[in-house]
Formats: C-alpha cells, structure tokens, sequence
C-alpha cells in the first residue's frame, strides 16, 4: 500500500515563492483532492513530486522513504504517475505504441503484436478497455485521457496523479472517469486529484487539502467540509456560487446569424441551416455537448472558417466575407477556447500580449507600443482582473493557466466591445475569479456590449445567459429565455430532444 508525503516543500522563482512550506499526507488508497485559486502553487507543486522541478527545501517521502527525483523518468520508476492538463501523447502514433513508448527496452522496435496483445490485457484488467490499434489522433478527449492513465498504470504507477482532469471533459465523460478513478481506489491505488470545481471535489476525494499563496491551508476529511467553507478558504473571502445576473435590457440586434452552414475540417455540415439574433446588452448563452458544431459556429463568426450557406449581419452589415481582422476592427472581441494557442502569444510579456489588438495611439505609434503609456495601461488592467504576479514585464508563458486565462479576458472585455464572443471563458478560473469575471461581463453587458457565450458548463450558461440556444449535431433545438430555464430541460435538448417533443411523449 502506497502512501506519500510531502513534508515542508518550497520552491521559489524570481520574485515569487511559488510554494512555501507544503505539507500534506496521501493516505494508503485515498482520494486526496487539491483545491487552490489561480496560481496557488498546485502545479508547481505536482511539477516537484514528478521531477520536473527540482525543490529548493523540504522533503517528498513515498513509503516512509526519502526520495528526490532529478527527472520524470526518476519520478516515474519510483512509480509516480502523473496525467498532465495538457496530455502527452503522439497523436500520429497507435494507443499500444503510445502506451509502451519510453518503458520497453526496444523503444520504437518492441514487437508490436506484444505490445497491442499486453496493452489490451492490462485496458481490460483495470476496466478501462481501448483499442490497442486505434491512432490517438482520432480518439475524443476522454479516450485520449484514458490512454494516458493506462500509459501511467503500464509504468506501474504505485499512486496517480491528475491535474485537473475534468478541465477538458464533457459531463458524460466526466462521469466515466469517475467510475474509473473509484475502481482503482478499490486496487489501492492512491489518487490525487487537482480541481477547482467544488462538486466534483465533493464527488469524489475522502480528503481535501486547501492552498493558498503558496501555502497548504489545512487538510481535512470531505465529509466535514462544505462548498461554501472550501470556496471562502480557497479564496480568502465569501463567494457567491452560481448567483444568477440581473435582469437585461436589450437594444438592437447587433449580430444576426441566418441560415448559416459551416464544413468541419473533415468538410463535413458541422453547423446546418443555424438562424438567431443578438441584441445589445444581452448575452445569449449557447449550450450543447462538446463537438456539436460550437467550434465551427465560432470560427465563422469570427472569420476564421467561411460559411458555405447563409450570411452574418453585424450592427446591419453584412460581414459573411469579411477578414479576420476586419471584424476585430469593427468591434468584435472573442475569447478562444485553447489560449496556449489561439489567445496568447506566449514568450511576450503581459503589456505586449494585452495590447495586440490596440496598436494605435496613446498605447502605440506606428505599430510600436509606446512603452510608459502601455504599461500603465497594462498595470491598471492587470489589478482590475486580478491577475497574479500583476507584473507587466513578466512573459506570459510564466503564469500559471488560470492567470493566463484573465489575462486574455482583460485584453477582451476592456475594449467594452460591440460583440464578445466568448468562449469557455472561465475554464480553470477558481470560484473567485469566476464570480468576478461574470460581473465584469455582466457590467459589459449593462453598458451595451452584445455577449455570445459558448460554454460546456451549464451552471455558467444558466448564471449568465438571458437567452439560452441549445445546439446539438450542428442545428438549433430549441432556444428558451434563461431565467427560470430547468437544468433538465437544456440536459435534454442537448442530447437532440425538443422540449416539446418531450412533452408529447410523456402524455402519450
Ligand atoms: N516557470 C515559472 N517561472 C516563473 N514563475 C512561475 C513559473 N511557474 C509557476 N510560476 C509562478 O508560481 C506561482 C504558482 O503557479 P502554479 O502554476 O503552481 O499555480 P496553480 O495553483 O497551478 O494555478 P492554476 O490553477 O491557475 O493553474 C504563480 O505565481 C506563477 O506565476
């Protein structure tokens, strides 16, 4: 039986201690869950246990014995597994081959008929079956993350480590995972699971250890603590969880989408025959399971994939053909679902990254940012989200994901825009920066910006959205006005059931 500690840890970077003084205990066969606002130090944390980082002081003990981990590998044969946000797989490759990658003796060479024949053995054992020949690139997020954890049960991880693993998952998929993680609970693998989502915590760990600042607040058992108390904890002040907004006023139409089709990249109709309005100072909420067409409605709009039927009206213009850049000039913001990729650039300091789409004066001259002006820009945005280190000159690649995250929503929703399209605005925002970004959206909203919201999350769809649009397989099902919305009833829809339909059925 597995057991791990970590007793006084510490690791500092330039100008932050990243964790100060960490202690907690992993019990044999315990759920052990880590909860922490943006930037508390979990993944600095989870980097050391794993051998990515080095710890200035304090000590990791895995079954009463000291060990320090100069690399993964190290960390790895000490049976430390860890399912990274960002998976780690080759996507060109098979399951099999990524699964035996880096453990067999012949590397590429190892017999493949061997390695698809033990990876099934060990898929089946554990109750997580996967096609052995399948390319990972083809696989859904959940299969990939699956993969991922045989791959570390494969290596004979003793205790498994996810960082926040439903991050990337749909409900459904979430679901399956936790019957997963509770089967190798019950083979006593230990599991250490980093989340900001309160409910899932309270799902699914025994215990929970808060941090905050770097530091390990207390560990205590599930049972004894409520939402609410870990929310406060976690974030040093009350929060209120899921308030509902006030009430719209909504003006003109400011984007109206009619008839719209959009091809996927496998030039399959992933949005067919799609017509709706947004008004001003109203945020129309747009809810579905992953993959339903969100994607390709987004890029449209935006301009990054073209439509091939029907048009897209901006404040009365027809904009279906315009470029990219064009409709960010006209006054549509828009918040991307990967910011690693889309939303940042990421070795650019802070100042740089929130200033891209206004490079014009006071803030620039001839394309080039004018240092004093920018920066105090920067400065005053960076207190106003609440993004930490509030640091202007740091690069963006240096803050932890969830800093990141409001970084681009600075950037954004300062511009007061016509139209935000937002999308997934708040993933891997802890509950106190979720609150605050939904107010800044709802005081946008109030002074007239229109808001898209794009999101897999149905508790921020129903806080936020005056209207809610159920999209599933690329088409509309139903749109209902958000306040009063039944969760059931938007659960249905998006699996391809109009709630009127629904009701026939039951009276028949
Ligand atoms: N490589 C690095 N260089 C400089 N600073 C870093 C580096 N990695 C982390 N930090 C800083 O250490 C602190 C803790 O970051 P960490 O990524 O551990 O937080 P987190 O709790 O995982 O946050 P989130 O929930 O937002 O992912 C942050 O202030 C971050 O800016």
């Amino acid at each position: 039986m597995t057991t791990l500690s970590i007793n006084h840890l510490r690791k500092t970077f330039p100008g932050v201690i990243a964790n100060d003084d960490v202690t907690l205990h992993i019990a044999a066969g315990e759920t052990h869950a880590i909860l922490g606002e943006n930037g508390a130090g979990k993944s600095t944390l989870i980097k050391m246990v794993s051998g990515l980082y080095q710890p200035d002081s304090g000590e990791i003990i895995l079954n009463d014995k000291v060990v320090t981990f100069s690399s993964p590998r190290e960390a790895i044969r000490a049976g430390i597994g860890v399912v990274h946000q960002h998976f780690m797989l080759i996507p060109a490759l098979s399951v099999a081959e990524n699964v035996v990658l880096g453990s067999e003796p012949g590397g590429f060479h190892f017999p493949k008929r061997l390695a698809v024949q033990k990876v099934k053995e060990l898929s089946e054992r554990v109750g997580l079956p996967l096609d052995p020949n399948a390319r990972v690139e083809d696989l859904s997020v959940g299969m990939q993350q699956r993969v991922e954890i045989v791959k570390a049960l494969y290596r004979q991880a003793r205790i498994l480590i996810l960082d926040e693993p439903t991050a990337v998952l749909t409900p459904q998929e979430t679901e399956d995972l936790f019957v997963v993680l509770r089967k190798l609970k019950e083979d006593g693998i230990p599991i250490v699971f980093i989340s900001h989502k309160l409910d899932e915590v309270r799902a699914i760990a025994d215990t929970v250890t808060v941090m905050r600042a770097g530091k390990t607040l207390l560990s205590q058992p599930i049972a004894s603590s409520s939402a609410s108390e870990l929310a406060t904890l976690m974030v040093g002040r009350e929060v209120a969880l899921n308030a509902r907004t006030t009430a719209s006023h909504p003006g003109d139409v400011i984007l109206h989408v009619s008839d719209l089709s959009v091809l996927d990249d496998r030039k399959l109709q992933a949005v067919k025959r799609v017509s709706f309005e947004l008004r001003a100072g109203e945020i129309l909420g747009i809810a579905g399971v992953d993959g339903n067409g969100q994607t390709e409605l987004v890029e449209a709009i935006v301009g990054m994939r073209s439509a091939v039927n029907g048009s897209i009206r901006f404040a009365g213009r027809d904009i279906t053909r315009d470029t990219v850049s064009d409709r960010i000039k006209a006054g549509i913001s828009y918040v991307p679902q990967d910011r690693q990729r889309d939303g940042l650039v990421l070795p650019f300091t802070l100042t740089e990254n929130l200033m891209l789409r206004d490079l014009k004066p006071p803030y620039a001259k001839r394309g080039w940012l004018t240092p004093h002006s920018a920066q105090a820009q920067a400065r005053e945005l960076l207190k106003r989200f609440d993004v930490r280190p509030p640091e202007p000159d740091a690069a963006a690649q240096s803050l932890s994901g969830g800093n990141q995250q409001k970084v681009i929503l600075a950037r954004e929703v300062s511009r007061s825009p016509r139209l935000l399209i937002a999308v997934q605005p708040t993933r891997g925002l802890d509950v106190g920066a979720i609150e605050s970004i939904h107010h800044e959206l709802e005081k946008i909203r109030d002074l007239g910006s229109a808001i898209l919201l794009v999101s897999l999350e149905l508790d921020e769809i129903l806080a936020l959205s005056d209207r809610i649009c159920v999209l599933h397989a690329g088409s509309v099902v139903t749109t209902l006005p958000g306040e009063g919305a039944s969760r059931d009833a938007i659960g249905l829809a998006m699996t391809g059931t109009h709630p009127d339909a629904q009701e026939v059925h039951h009276e028949k």
